[in-house]
């Protein structure tokens, strides 16, 4: 599992860290990363280092002395370096002084000579002319979008961008963009990841992320954020053991669907029967259409007569008037843990009472998308994602899961999970209705609701992903994805598990131990 941690926990620990390191050792240790990065990145690119050029757009603070040390140590391998410099007064003195003693040359961002856009002509040159350029210009101190200079430079690069620490003008806390910023192809950070390396706009922004150790890791708190990498997830599946049966690997009911649209039925039933290998039970006004398409389902007419079950899955089609209520309110009286969602969210938001059906100590999931959310809170949850979420999940005492192209999970208790899933496939409709079937179908088989949402927030992206690529009509492997409706992310879902379960079983093969580097 990765952490993700906040500037204000990473400057405590920076602050832990400076009283056995000196600072101006930690912040050559960080550069030092970012050179070999850059260097890895120009072989790549250019196939070769010496004689290529980089540029470096210099801030006002401590991630402009990264980039200054790193354009030091690159000049020593034979690069040609130029650092351009936003703030010359306030530019990192040791830094600007390594870089021209490794025979660097700095210029100023606006002068001299300035076009109509106020670009210096000296900059402008160095920016056309370089292979690559290292962001500099603001880390974690960074407050809003580029500003008007900062824009214009960062707007003429052709160059792959090496991003220190987080790609300038994202919001190192919440991942937002509101303006001009940094789209970095690679970012080279410290430590460990940031909450913008994996929320939002930041996440994509970020471009790859390559975390260098510069002895922080034994300063730094529990992290803010945790997100399940594919064997975290896999490790977690439930699979039936030699001693289980139908009963034991869990039960889940499914409430869903009505007569005229049975198709929330089918496809939040279908995710919970491939989802583990526990009985389905349906209840609900579409038993005809789930048993059709589902055969392996026990499907009833109406929750009272579904029999007993480990947890549940309620809402997608079951609509807001009386019978949908009945339906909730049943569900959430059961003393089972529910995973809640879509009609189930409006019934809740609009009445009150429906709450103290609820048995308080039966876990509750809501998946909530940011309109939901706002009908359940009276506002859209905003730039800060997380702190919405945790808030909500703290006021109403149940995991929250909030959808969006990166997931947000919160806990009552305040921990977070998120699953950025960096593409938007699973953005078709009834795409919501298979997660609400995995989740409840982890939930039954007994998995802890914050782990549950986790994997089933993985598993449904990677699903999509493995649908919307597929295979070319020659039959081999795509690049590029084509739209999908969920039908198609749900046929996907045993691939996807197959996948998560195998990158469980590689890191456990004793043979990966033994033998570094492979
Ligand atoms: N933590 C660690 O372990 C280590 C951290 N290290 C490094 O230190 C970095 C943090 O450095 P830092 O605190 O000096 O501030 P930093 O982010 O460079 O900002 C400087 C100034 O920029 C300005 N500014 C603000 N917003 C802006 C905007 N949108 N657009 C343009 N400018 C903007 C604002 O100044 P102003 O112009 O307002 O006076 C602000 O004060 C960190 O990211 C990492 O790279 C490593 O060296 C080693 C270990
Ligand atoms: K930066």
């Amino acid at each position: 599992m990765l952490g993700a941690w906040t500037p204000e926990q990473v400057r405590d620990a920076e602050q832990r860290l400076f009283a056995r390191v000196p600072e101006p050792a930690v912040m050559r240790r960080a550069a030092w990363g970012v050179a070999t990065e850059t260097a890895r990145l120009l072989r790549e690119s250019t196939g070769g280092v010496a004689g290529r050029r980089v540029a470096l757009l210099v801030g006002a603070g401590n991630n402009g002395g990264d980039a200054l040390w790193a354009g030091a140590f690159l000049r020593r391998r034979g690069i040609g370096v130029t650092a351009v410099l936003l703030s010359p007064d306030k530019a990192h003195s040791a830094g600007l002084a390594g870089l021209r003693r490794a025979g660097g040359r700095a210029v100023l961002a606006d002068g001299p000579n300035p076009d109509t856009s106020g670009i210096g002509a000296e900059a402008a040159d160095a920016l056309e002319r370089a292979d690559a350029v290292i962001d500099g210009i603001v880390g974690l101190s960074a407050r809003g979008a580029l500003r008007p200079v900062a824009a214009e430079l960062v707007h003429r690069v052709e160059a792959p961008i090496v991003a220190v620490d987080l790609p300038s003008g994202v919001d190192p806390v919440t991942g937002a963009v509101d303006g001009p910023a940094v789209s970095a192809d690679l970012t080279v950070t410290f430590g460990g990841l940031k909450p913008c390396h994996v929320l939002g706009a930041g996440a994509v922004r970020s471009g790859s992320v390559e975390v260098v150790d510069i002895g922080l890791d034994d300063e730094l708190p529990e992290p803010e954020l945790r997100l399940l990498e594919a064997a975290d997830v896999g490790a977690g599946w439930p699979v039936p053991g030699p001693d289980d049966d139908k009963y034991s690997t869990g039960v889940v009911g499914v409430a869903a669907g009505s007569a005229t649209y049975p198709g929330a039925a089918v496809l939040a039933t279908g995710a919970a029967v491939q989802a583990t290998a526990g009985m389905v039970r349906y209840a609900g006004p579409a038993a005809d259409a789930v048993r059709g398409r589902w055969p392996e389902t026990v499907a009833t007419g109406s929750v009272g007569d579904a029999g007993r079950v480990q947890a549940w899955a309620v809402g997608p089609g079951i609509g807001t008037g009386a019978s949908g209520r009945e339906v909730l309110a049943h569900v959430l009286e059961s003393g089972r843990p529910v995973c809640a969602d879509a009609d189930s969210i409006t019934l809740l938001a609009a009445d009150e009472a429906l709450w103290d059906s609820r048995d308080p100590d039966a876990p509750l999931v809501l998946t909530p998308h940011a309109g939901e959310f706002a009908r359940l809170v009276g506002a859209e949850p905003g730039a800060d994602r997380v702190a919405a979420a945790r808030e909500v999940a703290a006021r109403f005492d149940v995991h929250l899961l909030l959808k969006g192209n990166t997931t947000v999970i919160a806990a009552p208790d305040g921990r977070v999970l998120v699953n950025d899933a960096r593409h938007a496939w699973p953005a078709t409709a009834g795409s919501g209705d298979v997660l609400t079937g995995l989740i409840g179908a982890l939930l039954a088989a007994g998995v802890d609701p914050l782990l549950a949402c986790g994997q089933a927030a993985h598993v449904h992206s990677l699903a999509a992903e493995v649908a919307a690529h597929g295979a070319k009509a020659d039959g081999s492997a795509a690049v590029s994805g084509a739209p999908i409706g969920a039908s198609a992310l749900l046929a996907a879902v045993p691939a996807a598990i197959r996948t998560v379960r195998d990158s469980a079983a590689e890191l456990t093969r004793p043979g990966d131990v033994v033998a570094p580097g492979r």
